[in-house]
């Protein structure tokens, strides 16, 4: 069977969720995401998924303190363990008893890299303006807790899972404080009383758009997290919730590790990190000449059409991320370093310095989110077609 329709399967089984049959994973834009296969209408009902399927932090709490020895553990840590270090310890924890777990089905429908700008090292954090720095050094301290913690029950940490498990409640939890969730996600859970923050599989793998057209809502009565369509949705659209519509752009970018394309968006710590970072020029070279080709293969000279299409960043959103996804790990940065140059070279010929700049850092952060995100797909995807690059523009 398909992996994403397994994906769907496995924890409609495992949890009794219902998600429409008119709904499939699949990968666009924004990565991996929730896509239409059928006309759905205004209020539909998608996805509901029990109070028993979300992993609360009272639940996540249960977990912890099953572990032998946990109890005397949690005292010493009571006064420091908040619900999301329950909710990453708890992760971690079922990451261990593997297909055992109760969460094995929602643990494998979460992508195996993650990405947020906490795992950035001290020396790429310190190039970011303190605005954008500052939560992802906290998040920096924070994961030292569970770390702690989780040592103290006696685990070897493994850096690279504990990270994932950060990721998941950073970038994939729902609720926070009453007050602060009605207006951020439109709703307002009271689940065990005050555990109002949780995991929710389905319902976590719609990605965010300002312009959205499902939304969440908790249904009383049934006791069951939803999400509804807004209006109508045509086949093969991809669903969007939003992630907060009072959410600055910096938490996107520190909470969920992706940043909208916007003309307005303040970008300029990003440039300031990258502006400074060294590169080496042979390497540089080698994927310039590679871009070459690809450029003379398409019968498109480079420096024009990168002029034009900061007027059309879609078109060269989609180009660069393609070029990122071959080049693959370093190829985001590059690719930023080559347009910036053409474009520092050509800047004479746009007058607006400033918003090109801007589209170019878009596109830069666009490669970023696409190649975490993608890694996966990547490794299957066969060499650059620009067909609908081309169809597009
Ligand atoms: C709640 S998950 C959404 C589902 C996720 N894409 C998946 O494959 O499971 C949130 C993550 O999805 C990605 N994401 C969501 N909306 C996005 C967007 N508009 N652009 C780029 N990435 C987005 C980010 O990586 C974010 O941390």
């Amino acid at each position: 069977m398909n992996i994403s329709l397994k994906i769907l399967d496995n924890l409609r089984e495992s949890y009794g969720i219902f998600i429409s049959d008119k709904l499939k994973i699949s990968d666009g834009d924004c990565g991996r995401g929730v896509f239409s296969s059928a006309v759905i209408e205004q209020s539909e009902l998608l996805i509901s998924v029990p109070i028993d399927a979300l992993l609360t932090t009272r639940k996540a709490q249960h977990v912890v303190e099953s572990h032998k020895s946990a109890r005397q553990v949690l005292q010493n840590f009571s006064t420091c363990l908040n619900g999301t270090d329950l909710l990453v310890c708890a992760l971690f924890l079922e990451l261990e008893n593997e297909e055992n777990s109760k969460w094995s089905a929602f643990l494998s429908s979460i992508p195996n890299q993650l990405w947020n700008p906490f795992m950035l090292d001290e020396k790429e954090l310190n190039l970011l303006t303190a605005k954008c720095r500052l939560p992802s050094k906290c998040f920096k301290q924070k994961i030292k807790i569970s770390t702690e913690f989780l040592k103290a029950l006696g685990f070897e940490i493994n850096e690279e899972i504990l990270n994932w498990c950060f990721s998941v409640v950073l970038s994939r939890s729902f609720g926070g404080s009453s007050e602060r969730c009605e207006t951020r996600n439109h709703f307002k859970i009271e689940i065990d009383n005050s555990a109002n923050f949780c995991l929710c599989p389905a319902i976590d793998l719609i990605n965010h758009e300002k312009e959205y057209n499902c939304e969440y809502r908790w249904n009383e009565d049934k006791t069951a997290f939803q999400v509804f369509s807004r209006k109508k949705i045509l086949q093969g659209q991809e669903l969007f919730v939003n992630y907060g519509t009072t959410k600055s752009e910096y938490e996107i970018y520190n909470f969920y590790g992706f940043v909208l394309p916007s003309d307005d968006f303040q970008v300029e710590f990003e440039l300031q990190r990258i502006r400074k970072s060294i590169y080496d020029d042979k390497k540089i070279d080698f994927l310039t000449s590679q871009l070459d080709m690809v450029f003379a293969m398409e019968k498109l000279d480079s420096s024009d059409y990168f002029i034009t299409s900061l007027k059309v960043s879609a078109d060269l959103r989609r180009l660069a991320n393609r070029v990122g996804q071959i080049l693959e790990k370093e190829g985001y940065k590059i690719i930023y370093q080559i347009l910036f140059e053409r474009f520092i070279k050509n800047k004479s010929q746009n007058n607006n310095l400033a918003s090109a700049e801007n589209r170019v850092i878009e596109v830069f952060l666009d490669c970023k989110t696409s190649e975490k995100n993608n890694s996966e797909a990547i490794k299957t995807k066969s060499l650059i077609s620009f067909s609908d690059l081309t169809r597009n523009s």
